[in-house]
């Protein structure tokens, strides 16, 4: 074995899932180190809650190996994972006091009264619900009951936590603070986290590393600013953020798009697709003289436009016939207008290559 796998938490090795003929996972490799934040995204389908259900041990691979702490857990039950999880849907038990239900797995593992009280207590100050140790699930709000879910999940010190798309009740100002909250108690307990979600925002503000799916393989794997600004394929560039795609060919230094529009970009690349980010690009009025040396200035109209506070989206049309969506920091008063005839300008080290050698 390697140092990393020395010092990952957990292991996966080769997992396979089928249902009927169905193949949920393909074979899956993934490591994650003590105290790393690792996020599972992927649409519906993808596979995310079958790989979670494997690694919780409520279900077993057709093939392949689940390691935690070094130790073989493909056929452990899921007590004995010590895996803290929190659902999306809260499971809190209705009929038992916060403070119960946090001492719930502490019960479990005949830990005796007094200890576990102080243990519960401790975990509940930590999610900031040291007040509300006497009262029953229906008497908190949504994010005050996941809060005391999570506490229950941390309490036991497990090896590992899985986070369940624990946030998709939650409004948006809710779930924000609590993404917040959560990241703060991962760091400051160097808890080990394996975090689903659909949510691609919420997977680059929570991450250190990103596990992209799609038909129940891992297509990409890096961190936030890996997989944003280097995402390996159209498909986990358009899962990630906005995307403007242009399918063409290489020619010299630059690449031409099917419609003949130039682009120029910042070194050589066998590549098929560019990939330029909506907030790369700029868009400005046609200046008095023209500068020659300027690299990548397209004339085009403006086709639409939404304002979205603090940010406006165009969409424009180049000379050459290719759409795209452009995000500009909003002025009030200094939106450009539907039809006008603009420059856009995108530097050439915004111009990705999608695939081929330099395509990553
Ligand atoms: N018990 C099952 N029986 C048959 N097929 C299943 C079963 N569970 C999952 N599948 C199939 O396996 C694939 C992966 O499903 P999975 O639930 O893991 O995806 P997901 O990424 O978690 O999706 P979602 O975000 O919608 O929960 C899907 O095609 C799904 O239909």
């Amino acid at each position: 074995m390697n140092s990393d796998k020395q010092a990952a938490v957990l292991n996966i090795e080769k997992v396979r899932k089928t249902y009927g003929t169905a193949e949920a996972l393909g074979s899956i490799d993934l490591c994650v180190a003590a105290g790393e934040f690792l996020t599972i995204l992927g649409p519906s389908g993808s596979g995310k809650t079958t790989l979670l259900r494997i690694i919780a041990g409520f279900e077993a691979p057709d093939s392949g190996r689940v390691s935690i702490r070094g130790m073989d857990m493909t056929w452990a039950t899921a007590a004995e994972r010590q895996i803290g999880m929190v659902f999306q849907n809260y499971a809190l038990f209705p009929h038992l006091t916060v403070l119960e239900n946090v001492m719930f797995p502490l019960e479990m593992r005949a830990i005796r009264r007094g200890p576990a009280t102080e243990r519960a207590r401790a975990a509940l100050e930590s999610v900031h619900l040291g007040a509300f140790a006497d009262r029953y699930p229906k008497q908190l709000s949504g994010g005050q009951q996941q809060r005391v879910a999570l506490a229950r999940a941390i309490v036991f010190e497990p090896s590992l936590l899985l986070l369940d798309e624990p946030f998709s009740a939650l409004d948006r100002r809710l779930r924000e603070s609590m993404q917040q909250e959560v990241k703060q108690l991962q760091v400051s307990l160097g808890l080990t986290t394996i975090f689903i979600t659909h949510d691609q925002d919420e997977a680059l503000v929570m991450s250190d590393r990103i596990a992209v799916m799609s038909g129940g393989a891992i297509r990409q794997i890096g961190t936030p600013s890996e997989i944003y600004y280097h995402p390996n394929s159209i498909s986990v560039a358009t899962f990630v953020g906005e995307s403007n795609i242009f399918d063409g060919t290489p020619v010299g230094c630059g690449f031409r798009a099917a419609s003949g529009a130039r682009f120029t970009l910042a070194a050589p690349a066998e590549c098929t697709r560019i990939l330029i980010r909506p907030e790369t690009v700029s868009l400005r009025r046609p200046p008095a003289a023209a500068d020659h040396h300027e690299k990548n200035v397209f004339s085009s109209t403006v086709i639409g436009r939404s304002f979205v506070g603090g940010f406006t989206d165009y969409r424009v049309r180049l000379a050459e016939g290719d759409e795209i969506s452009v995000r500009a920091v909003a002025r009030e008063g200094g939106a450009f207008e539907l039809g006008e005839t603009l420059q856009m300008i995108v530097a050439p080290e915004d111009c990705r290559p999608l695939s081929g050698k330099a395509g990553r």
